[in-house]
């Protein structure tokens, strides 16, 4: 009999196979690659697979639990059995407490919405988050750093702790869990229910996976009570799910005179100011968990977890409750069984420790995980201009005169010390010649040549950094002097009035990446627009995401195309000896879908590699499209692969009037770097005014081909002109390939033959981002033209994801006349 996977609705059978293929894998441990084209149900499969599993997985364990205690060997097998029961009601006493109290909460909720209009606590407690003023203190003092005494090797931290808060809010947020230790027995607040993580890259992803989460129903996750004692049956009862969503303070603030800064830095950096000892009580934040408000942090938590809400829901609870979401969100991770989160949340181990994340033995979904590895080599890459360390070099200065004689401690040397490290970066910069190029690669220790430099001791020095939050005093203070007397230039100080963090917070995250250049990662140097940038960028992703893997049970990475999938295997998981991949099929019959490469013209084979992208070949594009066009009713896109191209394109056609007979099939638009928005609005008007449809011209990665929509009229045929490969000839994408080669070399491989598959897939996974959106659901029908003779190849065709493959027959001829009668044959058959 087929598994029930509790699918709201009656599932797709290509829902099923993949639902099941989860399952198999979260049973089985590991790590899965899961791709569910765009329309097909992906998130519904998701949720329906991991959470069937949790729940089938609690009840099974809780037997196993209940049959694990241990009890003396010596006991009489009565006294043994009734050990056993006690405990086993022990447990259900713990759970259904915890649910009653939930109920309580749902049930008080369902009333009070009723009479909702009229709650004035509620009135005057918004008035409060909208009111708070922020502290005004105008003296100097504000800035004076606190005494440091660093010499001594004290330990940092532990997991979870907070150095930024007073010692009594760290005592309290360690008694209501909101960071790790030990916590009393017997209670709800020892419950860490076995969880799914789900991640996604943005807000409004998580926002609609939430609406898809409310759909579903679930199995209770407890076995049926002894029948002796039993209160209730529970098979085939259901429980509510007790999710949770995870935000930053930018979403969940409520504290009105923090969120009005805007953006993300500096809400963080007020909000931490706000807590710090040297704060008065009376300008602390007044939703911040502190001993007067803990019973709002448990009435938080239940809250919380009593319904499935997102994060807007979350922030709402919270200002109603007068207690900050941010913060009381934490005692809810323990109790939860899915947690939802953004990116950078799960994937910064300091983050997920931050927030006492511990991954051990659940389940870890990543969704949109096409960019996945992106996304951990940017959050582990960083940079700095030479305009922004003169900046920080002139602020630091200035602080220096101001306070020299009221610093204690040891604080005089760390900011002498800071100021010699930038002075050393400053050299570096200034010593790149015109000679030099525009970019380049260079050794940490180029960096570190200054006067005195090797005396300092770079970890204590990133430390004391941490610890003193001199960035925010050192901006504090030079934002008080006037522009006139602080002697920087008109450039930097327009970049201090446009930057989201101080200054000297880009001088902290750098000296992290230079204290540890970890072997996985590079240092460049690139001039632009007259100042040169230092960079350090992430090589190797696979170690940052190695700690998740070996925690998690099982991680299972999702997306509409993650073809090809050979490109995790070597890149993210180097180690692991299997990996478990899963290509779901479309919804649509494959003669919904019409796939063929142009690999010729008359003239010859296509081919539009970087080096013949030339006048003929432009020509011959427009030519091929003008033998395609007549036949495609709607819309026609048109994919370039760059934008520099697309404007070559637009030159040449304009002047050999092949703008203007296509104009003659369709309405053309051009989408540029500034406008793809306004391009792709009057583009889709043009498509639903009239019947001729439109030709829409974009480029592959530019802001059209992902993200956007082009289901039914809006795309009817995709042609991608060209392989996107990305330019390798970048110091950047040259060490990228060094770092692989060396690595496939030291396996035994042959050289050059990892780095080119890289770039292949990388190339490729662009080319399928595209094409993938023009199917969006059951009843759509599309056809795709990849118009370059590389795409005959089989080692090429074999990276498109499966679906498509299966309209793309390999022995479909492939020169333009061809094409463009398959297509004709192709929408004749579309009424
Ligand atoms: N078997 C089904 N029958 C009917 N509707 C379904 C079925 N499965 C999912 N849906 C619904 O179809 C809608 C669209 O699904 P879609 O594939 O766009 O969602 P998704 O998988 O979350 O999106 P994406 O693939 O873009 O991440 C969803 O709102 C979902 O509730
Ligand atoms: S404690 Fe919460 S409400 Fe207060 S400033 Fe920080 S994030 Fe905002």
């Amino acid at each position: 009999m087929a598994k029930d996977f509790h699918h709201p609705y009656e599932p797709y059978d290509i829902q099923r196979k993949l639902m099941e293929a989860i399952y198999a894998c979260i049973e089985d441990g590991g790590v899965g690659i899961f791709e569910s084209p765009t329309g097909t149900g992906k998130s519904l499969s998701l949720i329906c697979s991991s959470l069937t599993w949790l729940r089938e997985h609690k009840r099974r364990t809780f037997d196993e639990a209940v049959a694990a205690i241990d009890v003396e060997d010596d006991e009489p097998d009565w006294m043994a059995q009734h050990a056993k029961d006690a405990r086993r009601r022990e447990m259900f006493q713990i759970r259904e407490d915890f649910e009653a109290r939930l109920q309580v909460v749902r049930e008080r909720e369902n009333r009070a919405r009723e009479r909702h209009a009229n709650d004035e606590l509620q009135h005057k407690r918004r008035k409060l988050a909208m009111d708070e003023d922020r502290p005004s203190s105008q003296d100097d003092e504000q800035y004076v750093l606190d005494e440091y005494e660093s010499d001594d090797e004290r330990t940092k931290p532990g997991l979870g702790t907070q150095s930024e808060y007073s010692t009594e809010t760290t005592k309290l947020m360690e008694r209501l869990g909101m960071i790790q230790t030990k916590k009393p027995e017997n209670t709800d607040d020892d419950i860490d229910e076995l969880k799914v993580f789900f991640c996604s890259r943005t807000h409004s992803q998580l926002s609609q996976f939430v609406g898809e989460l409310q759909r579903v129903n679930l199995p209770t996750g407890m076995p049926p009570e002894p029948s002796e004692t039993a209160r209730c049956d529970t098979v085939g009862a259901t429980e509510p799910l007790k999710h949770l969503s995870l935000g930053s303070r930018k979403n969940l603030c409520i504290n009105h005179k923090v969120t009005k800064l805007g953006n993300q830095a500096a809400i963080n950096e007020r909000c931490i100011e706000l807590q710090q000892s040297s704060t008065p009580a009376e300008h602390k934040c007044p939703f911040l968990p502190n001993k007067d408000n803990e019973d709002l942090v448990l009435d938080f938590r239940d809250h919380a977890l009593s319904k499935i809400r997102d994060i807007e829901d979350l922030a709402s609870v919270g200002a109603r409750l007068g207690i900050c979401p941010y913060y009381a969100s934490r005692p809810a991770i323990g109790p939860a069984e899915m947690v939802t989160l953004p990116y950078p949340l799960l994937l910064q181990k300091s983050a997920r420790d931050a927030l006492g994340i511990s991954l051990k033995g659940h389940v870890v979904v990543i969704d949109e995980a096409h960019n996945l590895m992106n996304a951990i080599e940017g959050i582990y890459s960083t940079q700095i201009s030479e305009t922004q360390l003169k900046l920080a070099r002139a602020s630091l200065i200035m602080y220096l005169q101001k306070f020299r004689n009221r610093l204690k401690g040891s604080n005089r040397v760390y900011v002498t010390q800071v100021v010699r490290i930038v002075d050393s970066l400053l050299l570096f910069t200034s010593s790149l010649g015109a000679a030099a190029g525009p970019s380049g690669t260079l050794e940490p220790s180029q960096l570190l040549t200054g006067k005195a430099v090797d005396q300092v001791n770079l970890s204590k020095l990133v430390r004391y950094l941490n610890d003193s939050k001199l960035a925010r005093k050192v901006e504090g203070y030079a934002s008080t002097v006037p522009a006139a007397q602080n002697g920087v230039g008109e450039t930097a100080r327009t970049a201090r009035t446009t930057s989201e963090v101080p200054t000297l917070t880009h001088v902290q995250n750098f000296l992290v990446t230079l204290m540890n250049p970890s072997a996985e990662g590079r240092f460049f140097w690139s001039k632009e627009d007259k100042t040169t940038t230092v960079q350090y960028m992430l090589l190797d992703p696979s170690e940052h995401f190695r700690d998740i893997v070996q925690d998690a049970r099982a991680v299972i990475l999702a997306g509409g195309t993650m073809s090809p999938m050979d490109d995790y295997r070597q890149q993210l998981f180097p180690y692991l000896p299997s990996l478990k991949t899963f290509s779901c099929g479309h919804l649509i019959p494959t003669s919904s879908l019409l796939v063929r490469s142009i690999a010729a013209d008359r003239e010859g084979a296509l081919e539009f590699s970087y080096k013949s992208r030339n006048t003929s070949g432009i020509i011959r594009i427009g030519k091929a499209l003008l033998a395609i066009a007549p036949n495609v009713r709607g819309g026609l896109v048109v994919f370039m692969p760059s934008y520099s191209f697309l404007e070559q394109v637009a030159e040449c056609w304009r002047s050999q009037s092949i703008a203007a007979d296509l104009q003659k099939h369709k309405p053309v638009f051009w989408d540029s770097r500034a406008g793809s928005e306004a391009t792709f609005k009057t583009y889709a008007e043009a498509i639903a005014a009239g019947r001729k449809g439109a030709i829409l011209l974009s480029v592959i990665g530019g802001k059209l081909s992902e993200g956007i929509n082009f289901s039914d009229d809006l795309g009817r045929c995709v042609v991608v002109v060209g392989l996107p490969f990305p330019n390798l000839q970048t110091p950047e994408w040259r060490a990228k390939m060094q770092y692989i080669d060396d690595k496939a070399l030291a396996r035994g491989e042959p050289k050059g033959k990892a780095s080119r598959e890289h770039a292949e897939n990388v190339c490729m996974r662009s080319v399928n981002q595209a094409v993938g959106r023009v199917i969006r659901h059951k009843g759509d029908w599309a056809s795709i033209i990849l118009m370059d003779a590389r795409y005959t190849q089989q080692r090429i065709r074999a990276k498109l994801p499966g679906w498509i493959k299966e309209s793309f027959p390999s022995d479909s001829a492939s020169g333009v006349d061809d094409v463009a009668r398959d297509v004709r044959h192709f929408f004749q058959g579309k009424s």
